[in-house]
């Protein structure tokens, strides 16, 4: 897999009169888990906002497989191929974790109400969402609701319906935030076996989590990504350490 799945060129985002992201640049390949690091407020929420059009940017641009997608519409952009999740669970509490993940592919499918056309697809989409939940390890929670889920199942079932649609790019916005230490280790293999042969963006404070799984780390401060590199020379770059890592790089 070779190219670039996200460039981002001179990317500016304003709110009224203060810019949050201020001439951002970054590219991540296709195929790698490219993981995005930075003090809080240091814009990384808003930058996924923008990538996947929930914002739109003040100026710059960004490209999805080579192709603009600078101003299209959220859903626009995740039927090309760019799924994101949220760092607040964005699961319906009340239908069962099946009927989750069954919405969500209804959604990324773009089928809209018919009978019988939903007749027709109705076996097939039960089966793709029973495959989900085995790949999300929920095969037996499937008719629980999901307000009932542990906090962690519950970020389990958010991956589930970010990858519903089968995306190539998967943002990721602190999938681990809030987990114990057991809990964060099963998820981390989780990300990595959704995340095979894809390529994964993700936003994330535990340091483990991020040299434990990305090929690329970017880092951000004060909205303005001032290094991006192979974990190993990120932990050993100054201006890293002195900007965000401190001590624990060190
Ligand atoms: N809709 C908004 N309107 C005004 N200011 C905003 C808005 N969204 C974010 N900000 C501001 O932008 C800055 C960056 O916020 P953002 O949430 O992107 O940072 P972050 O790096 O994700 O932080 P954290 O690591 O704490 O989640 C903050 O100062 C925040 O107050």
């Amino acid at each position: 897999m070779t190219g670039l799945a996200l460039e981002l060129t001179d990317l500016r985002k304003s709110f009224g009169p203060t810019e949050i992201i201020r001439g951002l640049n970054l590219q991540v390949q296709k195929g790698h888990r490219h993981a995005v690091i930075g003090p809080n407020g240091a814009g990384k929420s808003t930058l996924f906002h923008l990538i996947s059009g929930r914002f739109p940017v003040s100026s710059g641009s960004i490209k999805l497989n080579g192709e603009e997608i600078t101003g299209l519409a959220a859903q626009q952009i995740n039927r090309r191929g760019l799924s994101r999740s949220f760092q607040v669970t964005n699961i319906f509490p009340k239908m069962t974790v099946f009927e989750n993940i069954r919405c969500a592919l209804l959604w990324s499918r773009g089928y809209k109400y018919s009978f019988w056309q939903m007749v027709a697809k109705q076996r097939q989409l039960n089966e793709d969402a029973e495959a989900i939940l085995e790949r999300i390890h929920l095969q037996s929670r499937g008719k629980v609701l999901a307000g009932f889920l542990s906090y962690a199942e519950q970020r389990a079932l958010e991956i589930g319906l970010t990858i519903a649609g089968d995306p190539d790019v998967i943002l990721l916005d602190e999938p681990t935030a809030g987990m114990s230490n057991t809990e964060t280790e099963q998820a981390v293999d989780l990300i990595r076996s959704v995340t095979e042969g894809k390529t994964l963006v993700m936003v994330e404070h535990d340091m483990g989590v991020v040299f434990g799984l990305a090929d690329r780390i970017s880092v951000l401060v004060y909205g303005e990504v001032i290094a991006t590199d192979v974990p190993a020379d990120i932990r050993k770059n100054r201006a890293v350490q002195q900007a965000y890592l401190g001590e624990e790089a060190a």
